[in-house]
């Protein structure tokens, strides 16, 4: 269907390329369509080749998403080049750091081919610190980055506690030494982690000595659109400012009140100081087309903003509080009452433990349990269910092949490059686990486990890996697993609890996982206790928190209800909801 744009989005697809410009786009404003034809316009007038506009996003989906919008408005045939679609790390990485990758980290490459080779904080490489630190050995130099500006190390290993550990570490400068030598070894051996690249990346953009290939990067990429602008991290902004400080002309699109990634150093007051410094000239989306305006002004009062204008409002409350005792799964046939007629109805939480309780009793699963959560969810009439299930097939065999991954791609190693022929090897390996007596999970731990050793050292020589995918299965050849501590004798399939209510059939998301996705109904599940940013109470205690925005992105997803599922309410707790718009049930 064709789109009949508003007068503010024509504003801003009709706007001035010479300037900086922001534009603010609320939940459900068809950005992606706007950004989309705004490229698409300036593709088919652009004067500055060889140069060309980079439009960046910060995820591989993302970016397809645009790819596929943007070429809807091009003559058929027409290609990008010498423009840039994709995320802004191959971005840096492509066009900064590769054409100087020797300089920069002395890896000299082989048969002439210096290229830097990617890999996850949680790789396991050679490349660690001489000394050992706070009892956790040696530490890893793809775990951490440097944060040149403030002159101090990140912990970024993905392990939380980790991360906390070292990051509470007073080192010495000997000490500090050891960590940048690593890390010099790390990249002088063609590795790096992203944010190693981004670090580079700041090398060349703000020393002198690359002050030639700048000029000439900003000639060939004069303007820079940005999507999702309030994930842009602290040192992103850096580079764009280099950036900006050497010609280049930025536009910025997105919405500061769904800045939800303030682990990676993400935040939006940044972001607003950035634009203000800059010039920006901002211009605003308002009109939010996917949800009522029942839950639009409540959302507006989650993070305090006022103007934005929904579809038609309802007599009925599109608003709803509802009440577990002790845990939420005990709303799940309220849920189905309530939800029954809307279309896409999905439960959201801020973090994966709520989530799993609608699944399993399970709340962090290891290794082990999540290969049998796999086999016991496997379904592949029931797609949800299937989805699970690859899923937790993929995060077991993450963790045994500790291969570098894709994102968003069930854990899809980078090495192999068809997303799709990773998940039908996946559920390939699936069928050929259960049809060889996996599936028979009333056993003993210990028993089950003896099986799954045996069958999964046999995958790699299964007829349908392909070549490619055999040679990264190698490890499970002598893969040794073990039943979760403690539970040896107990039975698979109770200690499971594998949720098989048949009527509980929603998608489940975590907040993050949420952002950008539009369902008929949302249900939002708050934890028991405050204190965090999962409880309703810390949603609500200052618009300008984080936690705001948590709530304000989970609920800005419905088109037609909104439903928070609270621990039972004090007559105050009541009072509180109700004023922000909700009807208690
Ligand atoms: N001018 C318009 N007229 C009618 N519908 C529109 C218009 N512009 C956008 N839409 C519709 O609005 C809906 C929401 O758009 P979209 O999902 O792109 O929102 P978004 O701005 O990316 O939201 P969020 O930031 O919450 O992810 C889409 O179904 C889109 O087709």
């Amino acid at each position: 269907m064709e789109l009949e744009f508003t007068d503010e989005q024509l504003d801003y697809v009709n706007s001035s390329v010479e300037e900086h410009t922001f534009l603010e786009a609320c939940p459900g404003s068809g950005k992606t369509e706007v950004v989309a034809a705004k490229v698409a316009k300036e593709i088919s007038s652009w004067k500055k080749r060889p140069g060309g506009l980079a439009a960046l996003s910060f995820a591989n989906s993302a970016t397809d998403e645009l790819t596929v919008r943007v070429s809807k408005y091009l003559p058929f045939g027409r290609g990008i080049f010498p423009h840039f679609l994709g995320t802004f790390d191959s971005f840096i990485y492509k066009n900064i750091v590769s054409p100087l990758s020797t300089e920069l980290t002395n890896y000299v490459g082989e048969g002439g081919d210096a290229s830097i080779r990617i890999i996850e904080p949680t790789t396991h490489i050679g490349y660690r610190t001489t000394y050992s630190y706070a009892k956790r050995g040696r530490i890893y130099a793809n775990r951490y980055s440097l944060d040149l500006k403030n002159n101090k190390l990140i912990f970024d290993s993905g392990d939380s506690v980790l991360d906390k550990t070292l990051g509470a570490l007073a080192l010495s400068d000997w000490q500090v030494k050891d960590f940048i030598q690593a890390k010099v070894r790390m990249l002088q051996g063609g590795f790096a982690t992203y944010r190693d690249i981004e670090c580079l990346a700041l090398e060349v953009l703000t020393n002198e000595k690359y002050q030639n290939f700048v000029k000439l990067l900003v000639k060939r990429y004069p303007l820079f659109i940005i999507d999702e602008c309030q994930d842009l991290s602290e040192a992103q902004l850096l580079i764009f400012q280099s950036l900006a400080d050497n010609g280049a002309k930025l536009h910025f699109v997105g919405d500061l009140h769904q800045a939800i990634y303030g682990f990676r150093d993400v935040d939006p007051a940044k972001v607003k100081d950035f634009v203000k410094d800059n010039n920006f000239t901002c211009l605003q989306l308002t009109r939010n087309f996917r949800s009522c305006q029942n839950i639009v002004s409540l959302c507006g009062k989650l993070t305090g903003r006022g103007n934005i204008i929904g579809n038609m409002s309802w007599l009925k409350p599109r608003c709803l509080v509802l009440q577990y005792n002790n845990c939420p799964t005990e709303l799940i046939e309220t849920f189905d009452e309530k939800c029954s007629g809307f279309n896409n109805t999905v439960v959201v939480s801020r973090g994966h433990s709520i989530l799993n309780k609608f699944q399993t009793s399970v709340d962090k699963p290891t290794h082990i349990q999540n290969l049998a959560l796999a086999i016991k969810l496997y379904n592949p009439k029931d797609m949800e269910r299937l989805n699970q299930s690859l899923l937790k097939f993929s995060e077991f065999l993450r963790f045994h092949l500790k291969e570098t991954c894709k994102p968003n791609s069930f854990n899809c190693p980078q090495s192999i490059a068809s997303n799709l022929s990773w998940r039908k090897f996946l559920n390939n390996s699936l069928s050929y686990l259960i049809n060889n007596g996996l599936q028979n999970v009333d056993v003993q731990w210990s028993d089950w486990t003896k099986d799954a050793k045996t069958l999964i050292r046999s995958l790699p020589k299964q007829s349908f890996c392909s070549e490619g995918i055999t040679s990264i299965l190698t490890p499970l050849e002598s893969v040794n697993l073990v039943s979760p501590s403690g539970s040896a004798k107990l039975e698979v399939a109770s200690s499971l609890a594998v949720t098989n209510k048949p009527s509980f059939q929603f998608a489940k998301r975590t907040i993050h996982g949420a952002k950008g996705e539009t369902h008929g109904a949302t249900i939002v599940i708050s934890s028991t206790r405050s204190g965090g940013d999962s409880h309703w109470k810390d949603w609500l205690k200052d618009p300008e928190s984080e936690a705001a925005r948590f709530a304000y992105v989970a609920s800005s997803r419905p088109r037609e209800l909104l439903i928070w599922a609270v621990k039972t309410l004090k007559l105050p707790e009541r009072k509180q909801l109700e004023s922000v718009g909700f009807t208690i049930v």
